[in-house]
């Protein structure tokens, strides 16, 4: 089920009234816009998201993944990418980056769809009993709109951990309107999206790049756009506030390599102020002011910011859903998974009931009890229990050979 639908004649109603809504208390919205249908949309891409989706897809659901990280992986990939595991059943040691790497692997037969920088912002419940999802990009989409897309779920699970990991915001008058365009909070520097800010960059003879922060990911992201050979042209500054940077030693050194061949500079300084000239209808950044190490007020030219200032996660909207929730976990119950909502699933570190852990493997557990009892609803009839080992379907679903 991917058409995509104007759902203009049925009703958006939030989670909160469904259960004693009435269709003459439900607002109609004649201009609701375009959704794509999906029967499956998994909210938070971490380890328990991620095994939704791989118990979805042997039931033939492919499902919708969205997250406001880049990168499949949740806490895994954010908190201690490179740390060991040790009681993963199965698989004595392992990092929480090599555990994302395995999970990935272990739905990729399934081709569910990753929608990634991507947040959550409303979930409208429809007369129907499906539900309408506004999901929020972090920049404007390639077709210039404000990145949103919406879906029309069937069900819904929430996976969202201890919350969005949305990076840490740099809070300067007027900084709002530049995002998207000059300003990048933690961005990907894969080769598109360098390639992306080199057409953007393409106009000016000079072009100057700012990067904020002192962690791994502003180091990692000066060195790129220092290394990439699109961005030759672009002058290079990483802004901190003192000259000691946390990062891994292998990128260290490539950061004191391009400083000492005068590739990158190193500027210390605190962030102060946006000087933005207007340009036709939108404003454009020219230059930030700072306070340098000796308290001085300075200028440091630049056409674009790249913020890196650190991640955290935010329960944000998810509290306004409307769900049961209790002390900022969901309320579910434990043969279900189910929520407050008719539809709606939720498992790993988001929910609470007694004796709730909070540990990967309970997390796998809740997933393969909410998705089986999806299915089940899904499809109105008794899921048979059937093993991965000896069933014809699942292999199928799997991609692997049946031995007849
Ligand atoms: C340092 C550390 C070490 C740990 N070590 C272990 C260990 O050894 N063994 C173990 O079992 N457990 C360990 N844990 C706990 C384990 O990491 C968690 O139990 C597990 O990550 C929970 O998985 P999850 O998928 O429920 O949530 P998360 O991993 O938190 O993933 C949730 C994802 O949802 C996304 N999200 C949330 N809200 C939204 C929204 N509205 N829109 C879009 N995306 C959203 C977030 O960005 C995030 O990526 C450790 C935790 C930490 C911090």
């Amino acid at each position: 089920m991917t058409d995509t639908q104007r759902p203009d004649t049925v009703s958006d109603t939030p989670i909160a009234a469904t259960a004693a809504a009435s269709a003459a208390s439900t607002a109609f919205s004649l201009d609701a816009p375009a959704a794509q249908e999906v029967d499956a949309l998994i909210i938070g891409a971490g380890p328990v998201g991620l095994f939704t989706a791989f118990q979805l897809g042997l039931q033939g659901v492919q499902a919708h993944i969205c997250d406001t990280l880049p990168v499949m992986g949740g806490q895994c990939i954010e908190l201690y990418a490179d740390k060991p595991i040790y009681d993963i059943p199965g698989i004595p040691l392992c990092t929480g980056r090599e555990l994302a790497a395995k999970l990935q692997q272990q739905i990729a037969p399934f081709a569910p769809i990753f929608h990634p920088r991507t947040q959550v912002a409303q979930v409208l419940a429809q007369g129907d009993g499906r539900w309408r999802v506004q999901l929020q990009g972090q920049e404007p989409g390639p077709d210039g709109g404000d990145g949103t897309t919406w879906l029309l779920a069937r069900t819904i699970f929430v996976t969202a951990g201890v919350g969005a990991f949305v990076p840490k915001q740099l809070r300067l008058p007027g900084i709002e309107a530049l995002v998207g365009r000059q300003v990048f909070y933690h961005p990907d520097p894969g080769d598109d999206w360098m390639a992306q800010q080199a057409a953007a960059l393409a106009a000016s003879r000079a072009p100057k790049i700012v990067v904020h922060g002192g962690d791994e990911a502003a180091v990692q992201a000066a060195v790129a756009a220092a290394q990439h050979p699109s961005l030759a042209k672009a002058s290079v500054a990483l802004l901190h506030r003192r000259d000691q940077f946390s990062a891994p030693q292998a990128l260290l050194d490539a950061l004191a390599a391009l400083r000492a061949s005068g590739r990158l500079e190193v500027v210390i300084g605190m962030p102060q102020s946006l000087e933005v000239a207007e340009d036709g209808a939108a404003a454009r950044l020219q230059a930030m002011a700072y306070i340098d190490a000796d308290g001085q007020d300075q200028r440091l030219p630049c056409d674009q910011l790249w913020v890196c200032q650190g991640i955290s996660p935010k329960l944000g909207p998810l509290l306004e859903w409307g769900l049961a929730i209790e002390k900022k976990q969901l309320q579910v119950a434990t043969d279900t998974f189910a929520t407050s909502a008719t539809g709606i699933y939720a498992a790993g570190d988001i929910v609470s009931y007694p004796g709730k852990r909070k540990l990967i493997l309970s997390g796998f557990y809740e997933a393969t009890m909410a998705a089986m009892a999806a299915i089940e609803y899904l499809r109105g009839e008794k899921l048979l229990l059937e093993y991965t080992t000896t069933s014809k379907r699942l292999h199928e679903r799997l991609g692997v050979s049946h031995p007849d």
